[in-house]
């Protein structure tokens, strides 16, 4: 692969395509991204975002392509080895926990990549880390409460600190604002943006500009693959791809948003913060 080498680049992905059931989701995903670079996956529903980061963060495997993650081929090298390095918070990986599990323990077990607390033990120090990190994300209320019995907000966000509880060198957080009320939204938001000059390579999936956090100057954004046959098929959609991957500035343009979504976009940049809403 070109561009940066392996000591400077945390993920690559060349020619990816990803098929299931018989039917292309993902197809011909080129992607590099940097070591501690702050980046933004973007794109409509079903367009193979999740798909992208299950291969991402080690837990599928493409149909053909290469993607190297912290410079180990996928498929080449034991994923257990490094998935540790990954740090993910994801709603599919939210269905992996005990529904008993204390929320800290959910947070603690990032340390040795478990999913369910058994035999292993942590210090007090790795505790007080974890209880921390809840205070930062305004969730230290849970602590000895039942994970299974969270509300949607209240999961998302104990799942956000169990990413940044691991020894990580990549954080991949699908969605981290789902189910947050206002208030919530703001203090995660707030938090990942202060994670701005973190040495660790972040990606986060969003559906929403406003939900943008600061310092987060890359995005990679997702539209359907164009074909030769002209008339697009609801009822099979073209695969997703990455259709722009660079700075943020010059891919959030309302001609590309419109585009994307099929209906006429503005796009504000204010205060450090993106929004989109349709011309009325
Ligand atoms: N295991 C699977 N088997 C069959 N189809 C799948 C599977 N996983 C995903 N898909 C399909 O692949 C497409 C992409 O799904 P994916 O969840 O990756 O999209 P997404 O961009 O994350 O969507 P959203 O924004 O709605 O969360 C969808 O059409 C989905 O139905």
């Amino acid at each position: 692969m070109e561009g940066l080498d392996c000591e400077t680049r945390a993920l690559a992905m060349h020619n990816v395509h990803l098929r299931r059931y018989g039917r292309v989701i993902v197809d011909d995903v080129n992607l590099e991204i940097g070591r501690g670079e702050k980046w933004i996956l973007f794109g409509p529903n079903g367009i193979g975002k999740s798909s992208l980061i299950s291969m991402m963060s080690t837990r599928a495997f493409p149909t053909s392509g290469d993607i190297d993650v912290l410079g180990r081929r996928l498929g080449k090298v034991d994923v257990f080895s490094y998935r540790h390095l990954i740090g993910l918070s994801s709603a599919e990986l939210s269905r992996a926990f005990p529904p008993f599990e204390d929320p800290l323990d959910v947070v603690v077990t990032a340390l040795s990549a478990t999913t369910g607390r058994w035999k292993d033990t942590y210090t007090s120090d790795e505790y007080a880390r974890a209880r921390r990190l809840m205070e930062d994300f305004g969730i230290a209320y849970l602590a000895g409460k039942q994970f299974g019995r969270l509300s949607e907000g209240e999961r998302t966000r104990t799942l956000i600190c169990r990413a940044l509880m691991a020894q990580s060198e990549l954080l991949i957080l699908d969605e981290p604002t789902t189910g947050l009320d206002l208030g919530a939204r703001e203090i995660t938001i707030r938090a990942l943006s202060s994670l701005h000059d973190d040495p660790r390579t972040i990606i986060v999936v969003t559906h929403h500009l406003e939900e943008i956090p600061q310092g987060f100057d890359h995005i990679a954004i997702m539209g359907r693959q164009s074909t030769v046959t002209s008339q697009p098929d609801p009822a099979d959609p073209a695969p997703g791809t990455i259709e722009y991957a660079g700075d943020l500035e010059h891919g959030l343009t309302a001609e590309r948003l419109s585009r994307l979504f099929g209906m006429p976009l503005d796009v504000h940049h204010i205060d450090d913060r993106w929004s989109a809403f349709a011309r009325i």
